[in-house]
């Protein structure tokens, strides 16, 4: 095989043709049993930004990510993603959005007793026909793609052990490249090294950034330490209870804006070193 981290015209190394924006208007999330997860937020994300969305747990950061993929609905407001209105679709419409949006957890979300390329191949799910996926014969060029995914995050030796068998990082990485084989539009991460060791969170960190410079993605990742937003985010949104509390450059946040956006003095723990 041909080493892909050089080769432009390959599948998962071809920049996005069209990422995506998304655009909230006075969005309010409010859960059945009534706690108000998000509160009049209004933000333009454009396509290609590194967004780091930052706060404390509670403040609503799952919430913001799991609404922009439809997977909680908008109490009031208007939400657009790729120019898509979330507040109206519903069924296929909806489905065939979040085969657009590759998603990254915390707890990477793999299924574990099955194949490193197994694993990757789901994300090409969007792309496959349903007879192809129920007998489980993916195409040569989806396997291609998924070797591409796995090469580009360092991991392709492993692609045939059981992701059970893999470390934290390298099964984050799994979960990076099941993303990257869908040929997203827009990558959400939540809380994506928040189960790693420091070493091991600035190269998951490093390998989303390079989604985000080298393909043109936009990603938007959800932290709550403060020295990886201001690190790999080029824009910085705060939220605290519900609410945009900041909103402006990563680089350049001094501590009292995340002071602002916690709530309360920094603390040891909100810096990962
Ligand atoms: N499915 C749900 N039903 C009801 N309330 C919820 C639900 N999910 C989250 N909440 C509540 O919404 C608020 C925001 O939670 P959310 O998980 O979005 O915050 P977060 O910043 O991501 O925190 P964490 O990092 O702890 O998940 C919290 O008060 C939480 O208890």
């Amino acid at each position: 095989m041909t080493d892909l981290h050089d080769s432009a015209a390959a599948g998962v190394h071809t920049p996005a043709a069209a990422p995506w924006s998304i655009r909230m208007r006075d969005v309010n999330v409010r859960y059945p049993n009534g706690v108000v997860a998000l509160k009049d937020v209004s933000l333009n994300i454009e396509a290609g930004e590194m967004v780091s969305v930052v706060g404390l747990s509670g403040s609503g950061k799952s919430s913001l990510i799991r609404t922009i993929n439809g997977l909680v609905p908008i109490s009031s407001g208007t939400l657009e993603v790729g120019g898509r209105h979330l507040e109206t679709a519903r069924g296929r419409e909806l489905r065939q959005l979040r085969g657009e949006i590759g998603m990254i957890f915390q707890g990477f979300n793999l299924a574990r007793r099955a194949s490193v390329l197994n694993n990757v191949l789901v994300g090409r799910l969007a792309h496959t026909p349903t007879w192809r996926t129920l007998l489980g014969l993916y195409r040569a060029d989806d396997k291609q793609i998924a070797y591409e995914a796995l090469n580009s995050v360092g991991i392709l030796a492993k692609a045939y052990d059981r992701a059970s068998t893999l470390s934290g990082g390298q099964q984050q990485r799994v979960a990076i490249a099941r993303a990257l084989a869908q040929q997203p539009k827009l990558v959400l991460a939540d809380e994506p090294v928040a189960s790693l060791d420091p070493p091991t969170a600035h190269g998951v960190m490093r390998d989303l950034r390079r989604i985000n410079q080298d393909l043109g993605i936009t990603v938007l990742t959800n932290l709550h330490l403060l020295d990886l937003a201001r690190t790999y985010g080029t824009r910085l949104i705060g939220l605290r209870a519900g609410e945009v509390v900041y909103d402006g450059p990563a680089a350049t946040a001094s501590d009292a804006v995340f002071e602002t956006i916690y709530g309360r003095s920094i603390q040891y723990e909100d810096v990962l070193g």
